[in-house]
């Protein structure tokens, strides 16, 4: 409830400002600004930039080769996300690549990773050629943390004090073992040094466990949100914070814009604010209206990173230019309840609960004691609406890559059976004389809160599944993945 008052809050701060602005718009910045690079220095410092030509000829062919291969295998997906209880499909077409068993969580909608190669599992990929995408970006991935770490040690970004007792030449020599040890860094980008107490830290916070692939061709869309502040122009991700993250953990992003002749020669530089042909990505301070806002062009292999709390007090946006784009964002998810290890301990937790009798092989409850109902009940709730529901609401998305997260699923739906069959045996249970009156109470009241909550889930999920098969009905997908709007009686039957 409380959150909800402050999003409100929030609504209304951000109305009354767009009407103040009326046609008015606040003041913004690009290249072609003489203050850009101070502006950038005192306001966005933490916003990293690296030009292509700072990347490794070979990794951009290979991280590039692998967007056309997942785009060719039509592996990109708009998402249906929900925002302040409202459904809106994603402009932008999503796929997450990641540690295998991982999700991200964003906008009520929880992803599931495409795992990435990685040592002790056995990954069964739809092509040799995915397999390849996968490991291209997982190269991508290593080569990022890299550079991130080093970023962040360039700024002096790092929490803990430097210990004494330990020679420097020797901190030096296990950081860059341990990242050697780890199989992430080339030799190359090996030669700097950091107190091994920094390291857990450092690790933590640029140990990318995901990336979240974006990609949209602007001449696909029939409409794009025009940026609302400074007059931008159109938006294919429209302002934010990254959220589900570790606190203060760097995001890094990759940009590929598939454009021909460098576009900025045709634009006239005399011309006012940002040129709409080439992809930026938009900075502002959030809640703050007398910083200008920061555009930052975006070239073929261009990347970027947001270091440290810069996701907090910032929020960034993603400007569109002419061209067809892809993105790699790679982030330290916060998975600490987002993990497969995660549901399956907590649905073994719960199952804790149900025992069968070694004669009849009935089934019964061990405790009807509240706090056990309860636990039991709102993990049942979890697997059936942040995982089982999430999962088959993506329809059958992931198997274009891989076939991986089918057996998981099916065994948490064995488990979601028998939470089932438990709640059924709480209602059996408390109808007994066994319990006080007051017991009963107390039971039936709590277990009744979490089974309206429960209700309330699924009618707002039907609710999901009828939008999403209208969709279906009013759009139709292009080889691309991408949907255009046809009018009904273009529908054949
Ligand atoms: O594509 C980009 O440059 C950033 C995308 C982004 O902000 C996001 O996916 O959260
Ligand atoms: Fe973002």
């Amino acid at each position: 409830m409380k959150r909800r008052a402050g999003e409100r809050e929030k609504e209304l701060k951000k109305k009354k400002l767009l009407e103040e602005l009326g046609e008015s718009r606040l003041p913004y910045m690009t290249p072609a600004d003489a203050d850009f690079h101070q502006l950038w220095k005192t306001k966005y410092s933490k916003l990293v930039f690296r030009k292509s030509d700072t990347v490794p000829e070979e990794l951009h062919q290979m991280v590039q080769e692998s967007f056309l291969t997942l785009r060719k295998h039509d592996c990109f997906f708009q998402d249906l996300v929900r925002i302040k209880g409202k459904d809106f499909f994603t402009p932008v077409s999503r796929i997450l690549i990641g540690n295998p068993g991982c999700t991200y969580k964003y906008l009520n909608t929880r992803l599931f990773t495409v795992p990435w190669p990685t040592e002790g599992y056995e990954i069964k990929y739809c092509s040799p050629q995915i397999h390849d995408a996968c490991k291209a970006l997982i190269k991508l991935n290593d080569y990022l943390h890299i550079e991130a770490v080093k970023a962040l040690q360039g700024q002096n970004l790092l929490e803990s004090k430097e210990t004494e007792d330990t020679p420097v030449i020797d901190r030096e020599q296990n950081f860059a073992t341990s990242l050697r040890e780890k199989g992430s860094v080339s030799q190359d980008q090996s030669s700097f040094c950091v107190p091994e107490d920094d390291f857990t830290s450092l690790n933590s916070r640029t140990s990318y466990n995901v990336t979240l692939l974006n990609y949209m061709d602007p001449l696909q869309m029939l409409y794009l949100k025009q940026e609302p502040y400074f007059g931008m122009g159109n938006m294919a991700v429209s302002w934010h914070h990254d959220e589900n993250l570790v606190e203060r953990s760097t995001v890094a992003v990759y940009s590929y814009s598939c454009e021909g002749s460098p576009a900025e020669e045709t634009y006239d530089q005399k011309l006012q604010g940002r040129d709409p042909a080439v992809w930026h990505v938009g900075l502002k301070v959030a809640w703050d209206i007398e910083t200008p806002g920061l555009a930052i062009p975006l070239h073929q292999g261009d990347f970027y990173l947001m270091l440290d709390d810069l996701n907090m007090t910032h929020q960034h946006c993603v400007l569109a230019g002419f061209s067809p784009r892809f993105s790699s964002t790679h982030r330290v998810a916060d998975c600490s309840r987002g993990t497969l290890e995660y549901i399956f301990g907590q649905c073994e937790l719960a199952l804790q609960n149900l025992q069968t009798d070694s004669n009849s092989g009935a089934l019964s409850l061990k405790s009807l004691e509240t706090a056990v109902v309860k636990q039991v009940e709102e993990i049942h709730n979890e697997v059936e609406f942040e995982w089982l529901r999430q999962f088959w609401f993506q329809g059958k998305r992931y198997l274009k890559c891989t076939d991986w997260w089918l057996k998981p699923m099916a065994k948490l739906e064995e488990y979601w059976r028998k939470m089932e069959t438990m709640s059924s045996l709480v209602l059996h249970e408390v109808r007994k004389k066994e319990q006080t009156e007051e017991q009963r109470n107390e039971t039936i009241s709590c277990f009744l809160l979490v089974l309206t909550e429960r209700q309330r889930l699924r009618k707002e999920w039907t609710a999901r599944c009828i939008l999403k098969s209208w969709h279906k009905y009013f759009f139709l997908e292009n080889c691309n993945g991408m949907r255009t709007l046809v009018a009904p009686e273009c529908i054949s039957w």
